[in-house]
């Protein structure tokens, strides 16, 4: 499959590393067209990829075309590709907020799917929401669950509103579970790990927690009633976590996440 990625950041950078290591895309098949030279020197030196900073250029024979640019410079770039697509070309936008009304009306183009995926695609553990025009055809669609599927799971929906609900979870997550765990790193330090300890402590902690979580197949609230000891240490902490209003909080800042999704989608 040839493919060509409009934007070498962080997310394309997590795409385009997915589909070598997985083996969906050699090298040689993969065009990044991206602003910054230097972007482009190292993409190229770190992944034997082609890269160009003209996009027309870079859709150029590409069967898959993957807008990873930020939001704000999305009218810039549908300006540039306007009616340059070919009608058998697939394009899979990953910009926050771009819905696929404004995606297919800017860029003149019917083959369109929107996808919410997130940085841990970078390791082969993301997690995409996706959805797609009538236009797509369901080898398209094959196309996009496998190179989905090789940043790791990934949900189909006939429902774009989805696609915000995604971003508010699994797109800006992983940003949730990071602060959380910059804060327990401070709390070690405090209490005498040194840094490097500390990042061992919680690192090893979160991923043994997620991992055990998924493989048991217990509901979180058992698993964590499993390590709550009745007048213990952890429910003393749990307390504390209540009485801040923990749960309120997370919801609230999702639904802030949630909107700011929807308010893209109208700019
Ligand atoms: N980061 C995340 O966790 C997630 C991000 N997303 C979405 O992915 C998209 C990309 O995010 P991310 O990778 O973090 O962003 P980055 O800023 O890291 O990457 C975008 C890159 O594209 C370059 N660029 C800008 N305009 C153009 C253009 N017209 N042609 C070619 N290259 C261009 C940018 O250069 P310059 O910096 O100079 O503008 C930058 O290097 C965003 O729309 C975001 O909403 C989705 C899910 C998760
Ligand atoms: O913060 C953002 O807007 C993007 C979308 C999801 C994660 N990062």
């Amino acid at each position: 499959m040839k493919i060509a990625f409009i934007g070498g950041g962080n997310m394309g950078e997590a795409i385009l590393g997915a589909l070598i290591q997985k083996n969906i895309c050699p090298p040689k098949d993969i065009t990044v067209s991206e602003i910054k030279a230097e972007r482009r020197t190292f993409l190229e030196n770190t992944y034997g990829i082609k890269t160009t900073p003209s996009n027309p250029e870079a859709i150029k024979n590409a069967e898959v075309v993957l807008l990873a640019i930020k939001p704000q410079n999305l009218a810039e770039l549908s300006a540039g590709l306007k009616g340059k697509l070919a009608e058998t070309q697939l394009v899979i936008s990953i910009i926050a907020g771009a819905t696929l009304s404004k995606l297919s009306g800017g860029l003149e183009h019917k083959a369109v799917v929107r996808v919410m995926p997130n940085t841990p695609a970078m390791i082969g553990m993301g997690m995409s929401v996706w959805t797609a025009l009538p236009a797509v055809s369901p080898a398209q669609k094959e196309q996009a669950k496998s190179i989905l599927s090789a940043m790791g799971k990934e949900i189909y929906t006939g429902k774009e509103t989805m696609l915000d609900a995604a971003t508010a979870i699994s797109g800006s997550g992983p940003a949730y579970f990071f602060l959380f765990m910059e804060s327990l790193e401070k709390a070690a330090q405090e209490m005498g790990f040194t840094p490097e300890e500390a990042t061992v402590l919680v690192s090893q902690t979160a991923a043994g927690s997620a991992v055990y979580a998924e493989k048991s197949g217990l509901p979180l609230a058992q698993l964590r009633k499993n390590v709550t000891s009745p007048g213990g240490t952890t429910a003393e902490a749990i307390k504390v976590f209540e009485q801040a209003g923990l749960e309120t909080t997370v919801i609230k800042a999702a639904k802030a996440a949630f909107d700011r999704s929807v308010e893209l989608g109208k700019g």
